[in-house]
């Protein structure tokens, strides 16, 4: 589905929560807050429309949006009850074809991480390779919980934007 613009700028707030609901990951009330800004130019417009509500949340919000994220590889995705598009992302990704080995490390690499900073560890996989989530995600065991919620948000952000991207036809390549 690839929606062109004018055909988004048509939707009201129901049809268009039901369609954006999900770009932020069960964030539906991010969608209720930037259809108020319809219509829209293109794609980018509803994405930089996101992009500022999540910054201008406070402290508290922003690791509430990071907590509705899934585990990569966890029970979610194990039982099968990942969103549509959050099991698209992880199995292209090959996070949910992981050896056992590879598994247990990012367990307990999760473990360690949620221990620390009390949200899960949150990181675009349609823009990384397995290696680089692995690194990414002992390197920012190190950051300070205040600088880790904004580089969370910064990945929500482009998870985001090519979620939209999939929904939306951009029109014109943006220069
Ligand atoms: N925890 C986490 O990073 N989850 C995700 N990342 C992504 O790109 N899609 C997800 O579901």
């Amino acid at each position: 589905m690839s929606m062109p613009i004018a055909r988004v700028n048509e939707l009201d707030c129901e049809e268009f929560v039901q369609i954006f609901g999900n770009a932020v990951e069960h964030c539906s009330i991010c969608a209720a807050a930037v259809w108020r800004h319809s219509p829209f130019n293109d794609v980018y417009q509803i994405y930089n429309k996101t992009a500022e509500f999540l910054d201008q949340l406070p402290i508290s919000g922003k690791e509430a949006v990071l907590r509705l994220h899934p585990d990569l590889a966890g029970k979610l995705a194990i039982s099968g009850r990942l969103t549509n598009e959050s099991s698209r992302e992880q199995t292209l990704s090959g996070m949910l074809a992981l050896s056992e080995t590879e598994k247990e490390m990012l367990e307990r690499l999760n473990t360690s991480y949620k221990s620390k900073f009390k949200f899960p560890f949150v990181i675009c996989v349609r823009e990384n390779k397995k290696k680089a989530i692995f690194d990414g995600i002992r390197a920012r065991l190190a950051n300070t919980p205040e600088e880790e919620t904004l580089v969370g948000l910064e990945e929500v952000k482009k998870i985001c934007r090519l979620r939209l991207l999939d929904i939306v036809d951009p029109g014109c390549p943006k220069l």
